[in-house]
């Protein structure tokens, strides 16, 4: 599947800070050291409401860490994957009486548009599910081969992961069995269902039903991938046995990326699958976090049709920590407005305090485990004495704008 297309990258002179990332399965960050390449996944839309400020705040947030690597001189393996089979789809396209091709692939169509106008750089390899469902039945098999995955008893077709194979479960997570038990049930998991070996055994290929769409399983017979297996099959069959960051929003720790770590460690007998299992947190609205369910989004689309610039969104979104549970409000948008006006007045000043001093405290608070609040409040003092016109550095000006624009991904 296409990505989205991407834009140039200004290179920056001197040399960057080593990238440190929290780690939600350490719980504490950590120096990412990366081979020569920097391999990273993160976890795409289910297409459809896309793309409201909750996905655009962690795709930005994980651009940051391409962003970084770059500057640092590592080329960086990306891939994102996109949901187009799962049943929050097939339920939506229920509801709206669409076509669940045509709906992924138009809300797909959306968020390429998005990415690009929030100049997000486009993962290298862009992999839809279904795309993948062959190298997908072919884990779920060789799971099943291990003796760590097995059918149900009920004819349905169903196979289950069985996480007594996992050789850390819960590593990631860090969650009690009373947690992860509501997480399940909350999102996706079947914790109830009737024949699994545990309550918390997730689901690697759902049999053919009545009304559904299925493909050729080989052996497991007709039927589609279960959600965890997807990102387990994409990562390594494009990044290798173990990467560097696996990605995503908070609300995928568990169950979605704790299953599919253990599903990718089982399938390769190599641990742990990431080095730093990095997580973005939720952007709300009026107290809940932006989700389908809630019906509570604000769409990046919505936004640039009112005429909002899409580099205000991003400075919006950047002005709160990555981690950070957080609101999108009104205050939040005319903030990042404003922010980027005075930016750019700054950016036409004559000249200013020294650039590469900027640039260095930059790089130091976006590698300080991506603290783009104190980044940008390190622009804003440069920007407001340059303003004041103190400071003589006749190049800081455009060395600044390049910063930003290398760095925090905002083109002034
Ligand atoms: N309110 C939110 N705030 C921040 N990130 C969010 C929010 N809602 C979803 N995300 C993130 O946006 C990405 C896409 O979310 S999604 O459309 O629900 N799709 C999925 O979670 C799956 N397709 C991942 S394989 C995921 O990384 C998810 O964690
Ligand atoms: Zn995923």
């Amino acid at each position: 599947m296409d990505a989205w297309t991407g834009h140039d990258v200004p290179t920056l002179p001197g040399d960057a800070p080593t990238l440190k990332l929290f780690d939600s399965a350490r719980r504490s960050a950590h120096p990412v050291t990366p081979g020569e390449t920097a391999s990273m996944y993160v976890c795409g839309i289910t297409p459809y409401d896309a793309t409201h400020l909750g996905h655009a705040a962690t795709m930005i947030a994980f651009d940051l860490v391409n962003r970084l690597w770059r500057d640092a001189g590592h080329p960086v393996a990306y891939v994102q994957n996109v949901t187009d089979i799962d049943d929050p789809l097939l339920e939506r396209a229920e509801r709206d009486g669409e076509d669940w091709v045509v709906l992924a692939m138009r809300e797909t169509a959306l968020f390429r548009e998005d990415m690009e106008a929030l100049r997000i750089i486009p993962p290298a390899h862009y992999v839809g599910a279904v795309e993948s469902i062959p190298a997908i039945a072919g884990h779920v098999r060789d799971l099943v081969a291990k003796g760590a995955a097995y059918r149900l008893e009920d004819g349905t077709g169903d196979v289950y992961f069985d996480i007594t194979a996992a050789p850390d479960w819960g590593y990631e997570s860090n969650l009690s069995r009373e947690e992860m038990t509501v997480l399940s049930a909350e999102r996706g998991g079947d914790p109830d269902r009737a024949g699994k070996r545990d309550p918390l055994d997730p689901l690697l290929w759902r049999g053919a039903r009545e009304g559904e769409p299925a493909w050729d399983g080989g052996d497991l017979g007709p039927g589609r991938p279960g959600w965890h297996i997807e990102c387990a099959t994409i990562a390594l069959g494009l990044l290798g046995d173990t990467i560097d960051v696996q990605g995503g929003g908070n609300d995928l720790l568990y169950p979605h990326h704790e299953c599919s770590a253990a599903h990718a460690e089982v399938l390769t007998g190599a641990a742990p699958f990431a080095s730093h299992y990095v997580h973005a947190g939720m952007i709300g609205l009026d107290g809940e976090k932006m989700s389908k369910s809630k019906g509570n989004l604000v769409f990046v689309s919505r936004l640039r049709a009112d005429g909002v610039d899409p580099m205000a969104i991003r400075l919006g979104l950047l002005a709160g920590h990555y981690r950070a549970d957080r609101e999108w409000t009104d205050e939040v948008r005319k903030a990042g407005e404003q922010r980027l006006a005075r930016w750019r007045e700054a950016a036409a000043a004559p000249s200013g305090p020294s650039g590469a001093g900027l640039l260095a405290a930059v790089r130091e608070a976006l590698t300080t485990d991506l603290d783009a609040p104190a980044a940008l409040a390190v622009v804003d003092a440069w920007a407001d004495a340059a303003l004041s016109g103190a400071g003589d550095d006749a190049a800081a000006p455009e060395l600044m704008a390049r910063t930003v624009d290398a760095l925090l991904g905002v083109r002034l």
